[in-house]
C-alpha cells in the first residue's frame, strides 16, 4: 500500500527492487483509475503528469504497454503514452502492433449483433437521466456515473438482464459501467499474448508488472506468475499481491521504478 504520506510500503518497494533487476521487463498498466483519475466524462480523462514523466523514462529501460478497456483509438488520443509503448485496447482484443484498427475486425453477423445491442442500450440510456452510451469497435458501454444512484441501479439492471443476457454477447461489469461486447474480451489473454510477442522478437521477458483498479483487471492479475508484480490501485478484493491507494500512489510507484531501472542499467 502507499502510506498516507504517499510513500511506498516496504514489501512493495522490495518487490520493485527485485523486478528492476530482472533483465528485460514489461511494465503494463491499465489507464482509467490507474494513470488517469476517474472522471464523469470518459473523454476528459487525463493521466497524471508524474505518471506521464515516469513512463517516458521507463520507456528508455523497459518495455512499456497500456492494457486498457478503452478503444485503441481513444487510448491513442488520451493516454500521452511514450511513442515506444505498445497500446492494447478493447480489454486485450486490439493491439497497436497490428496496425491502426488493432487487428480486430467484426464479421457481418457480429456487426449486426453490435448494432442491435447498441440500439437497446441507447433506448435504456434515453429512459434514464444521466445515463449515456460509449461506442467501441467491439462493444457498447452503458455509463451510469452521472446518474442518481437509484436511476443508475435500474439502468444497470435493465442492461444486464436485457441485452447483456442475449445469446452471443459477453457482458462485463466495471466501475459505473456495463459493457456488452460481441467478441470475447480478456486482459489476461491480451497481456500474455503481448509478453510472448515481445519475447519472440528479442530476449525473453524476465518479469511483468501489471497494475489495475477494476474488476476487469483481475483477469490480468490471475494470468501472471510468481516472478511478476501485480498491483491493485484503490480498495476492493483482489488477486493482486500489492496495492497502492490511488493514481497518485501509482505515479509514486512508477517514479521509484524508473529510478531503480536507471540504476540497474548503470551497473
Ligand atoms: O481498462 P481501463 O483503462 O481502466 O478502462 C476501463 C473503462 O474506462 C473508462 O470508464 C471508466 O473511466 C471513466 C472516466 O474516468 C469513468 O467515467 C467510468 O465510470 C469508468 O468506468 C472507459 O470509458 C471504458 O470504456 C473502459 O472500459
Amino acid at each position: 500500500m502507499t502510506t498516507a504520506s504517499g510513500e511506498l510500503a516496504q514489501p512493495l518497494l522490495e518487490a520493485l527492487e527485485v523486478f528492476a533487476g530482472s533483465g528485460r521487463v514489461l511494465v503494463a498498466l491499465d489507464f482509467d483509475g490507474v494513470l488517469a483519475p476517474l472522471v464523469d466524462d470518459p473523454m476528459s480523462a487525463a493521466p497524471l503528469p508524474g505518471s506521464v514523466a515516469a513512463l517516458q523514462r521507463l520507456a528508455g529501460t523497459s518495455d512499456v504497454a497500456l492494457v486498457s478497456g478503452r478503444a485503441l483509438a481513444d487510448l491513442r488520443l488520451l493516454s500521452r503514452a511514450p511513442a515506444a509503448a505498445v497500446l492494447v485496447g478493447g480489454h486485450g482484443t486490439q493491439c497497436s502492433l497490428d496496425g491502426e484498427d488493432g487487428g480486430q475486425v467484426l464479421t457481418e453477423a457480429e456487426a449486426r449483433l453490435l448494432a442491435r445491442v447498441t440500439a437497446q442500450l441507447e433506448e435504456i440510456a434515453a429512459a434514464h437521466e444521466g445515463v449515456a452510451v460509449e461506442h467501441k469497435p467491439m462493444s457498447a458501454v452503458l455509463h451510469t456515473r452521472r446518474a442518481d444512484r437509484a436511476v443508475a441501479a435500474e439502468a444497470t439492471r435493465r442492461a444486464v438482464d436485457g441485452p447483456g443476457s442475449d445469446p452471443g454477447v459477453h457482458c462485463l461489469r466495471g466501475k459505473e459501467v456495463v459493457e456488452i461486447a460481441v467478441v470475447p474480451l480478456g486482459k489476461g489473454a491480451g497481456l500474455l499474448r503481448l509478453r510472448d510477442r515481445l519475447a519472440a522478437a528479442g530476449p525473453a521477458v524476465g518479469a511483468v508488472l501489471y497494475a489495475g483498479d477494476d474488476v476487469t483487471d483481475e483477469d490480468a492479475f490471475a494470468a501472471l506468475g510468481e516472478a511478476d508484480v501485480t498491483v491493485k490501485v484503490g480498495p476492493g478484493e483482489t488477486a493482486a499481491r500489492f496495492r497502492v491507494a490511488d493514481p497518485q500512489g501509482m505515479a509514486t510507484l512508477l517514479t521509484a521504478l524508473a529510478d531503480l531501472r536507471d540504476a540497474a542499467a548503470a551497473r
